[in-house]
């Protein structure tokens, strides 16, 4: 049987034959090579924060938990599928939605779609996408794929993208609520550096009848009336939870709300007929000096109670981070920050490396802990 973890013994293999591994093989190095190789704008929009204060925490916080390996278990055929809205996954991995990857390469969401279908990881795409969901799905044949909501002001807009999305095959909307406006992040403030004012990541909106139909000039002469119709568009910070009830109107699609933190708000979230929750701080790029969103998954999962699926990202790096988010009560994460060094440094291919390598670490140390199921990952992972 086929592991996640044969992946290390090719690259020992490879070894053998004189060939050292493309990409760094530590995440930090990773990272590093990354920012050599971008612009200082690019780097600091994708590797900054609202501050530094939760992006740091959300690493640190894993530090307090600590697995308790357990021996003498059969951990010779291993599992690491998850079943998410009646679909059956391979892994407990989903790409989080990153919006502009325009920044980082020409190809990007098509780039990082192809290394999501060749590994059966679920893209959730970016609302604020360089290229349309319709085309984004183009190239995904079958495979797995969700979109993400910034959801617009106008019903009409908000109506249209997850009517697209349903009609392109995406599975599942995750509306995301941390992002009724952008943080005041120092980092892209110094740069002076905003992508969306230049009319990157729009695609979405300039695909759209509905939002083509109020601009004066045609994006393709003009795109200034654009943007300035997405920066009105954009997000509603009038909205509260009564307003879910058009969205789900709108769609017979699955919908999960992200940047949920506090369990008052996934009670919420459930009384609002959401079928999912993903627990995120948006990666420390909203509220500097809130929560660690490891800190606050056991909070969510307890009230929740397995009622709908409950998601985790915003420090996700190495397979113990996936374990440990799985005892304490997620049921699939999502891997954010690295699969973007990876396509810096190496297009499709460097963000098929780094899925892969995340696998290959949940497998074995999954293995090593003592267990042969993801799904049998429970409380008793970790140590009292
Ligand atoms: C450059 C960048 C762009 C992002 N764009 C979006 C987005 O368009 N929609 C969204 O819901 N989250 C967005 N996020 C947040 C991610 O989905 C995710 O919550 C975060 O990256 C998790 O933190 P981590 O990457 O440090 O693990 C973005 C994050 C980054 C770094
Ligand atoms: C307008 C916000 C879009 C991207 C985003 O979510 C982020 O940069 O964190």
């Amino acid at each position: 049987m086929a592991h996640y973890g044969d992946h290390q013994l090719q690259i020992y293999q490879a070894g053998l034959k004189g060939a050292r591994p493309r990409l760094p093989m530590r995440m930090e190095d990773l990272e590093d090579a990354a920012h050599a190789v971008l612009s200082r704008e690019s780097y600091w929009y994708v590797a900054g924060g609202a501050g530094e204060i939760t992006m740091d925490a959300n690493r640190t916080a894993f530090d307090k938990y600590r697995i308790h390996p357990r021996m003498l278990t059969d951990v010779s055929e291993r599992d690491l599928s998850v079943t998410l809205f009646d679909r059956i996954l391979p892994s407990p991995l989903l790409l989080a939605p990153i919006g502009v990857q325009s920044i980082i390469r020409p190809e990007a969401e098509l780039a990082v779609a192809r290394a999501a279908a060749a590994t059966n990881v679920p893209m959730i795409l970016s609302t604020v996408s360089a290229h349309s969901m319709e085309r984004v799905a183009e190239t995904m044949g079958d495979a797995p794929r969700w979109f993400q909501l910034y959801w617009p002001r106008s019903p009409e807009l908000a109506a249209s993208f997850v009517q697209r999305a349903e009609q392109a095959g995406y599975e599942a909307v995750v509306v995301t609520l941390d992002t009724k406006m952008m943080a005041w992040r120092a980092r892209d403030l110094q740069n002076a550096f905003l992508p969306f004012l230049n009319g990157q990541g729009l695609a979405n909106y300039t695909s759209d009848p509905w939002f083509r139909d109020g601009l004066e000039r045609p994006p393709e002469e003009d795109m200034w009336p654009a943007v300035r119709r997405w920066a009105g568009e954009f997000a509603d910070p009038s909205k509260t939870w009564k307003d879910l009830a058009t969205l789900r109107e709108a769609t017979k699609l699955p919908i999960l709300v992200k940047g949920i933190v506090h369990p008052d708000d996934a009670r919420l979230a459930l009384e609002h007929g959401v079928d999912g929750i993903v627990v995120s701080n948006h990666g420390g790029r909203q509220v500097d000096g809130s929560i660690a969103a490891i800190d606050a998954l056991p909070g969510v999962a307890t009230m929740v109670n397995g009622r709908v699926p409950v998601l985790f990202d915003s420090g996700i790096r190495t397979g113990s981070d996936v374990l440990k988010a799985k005892a304490l009560g997620a049921d699939a994460v999502l891997l954010g920050r690295p699969y973007i060094w990876g396509l810096a440094l190496d297009g499709e291919d460097g963000v098929r490396e780094v899925i892969k390598r995340v696998l290959a670490d949940v497998d074995l140390t999954m293995a090593l802990a003592g267990k042969a199921q993801f799904a049998e990952v429970d409380g008793s992972l970790l140590v009292d």
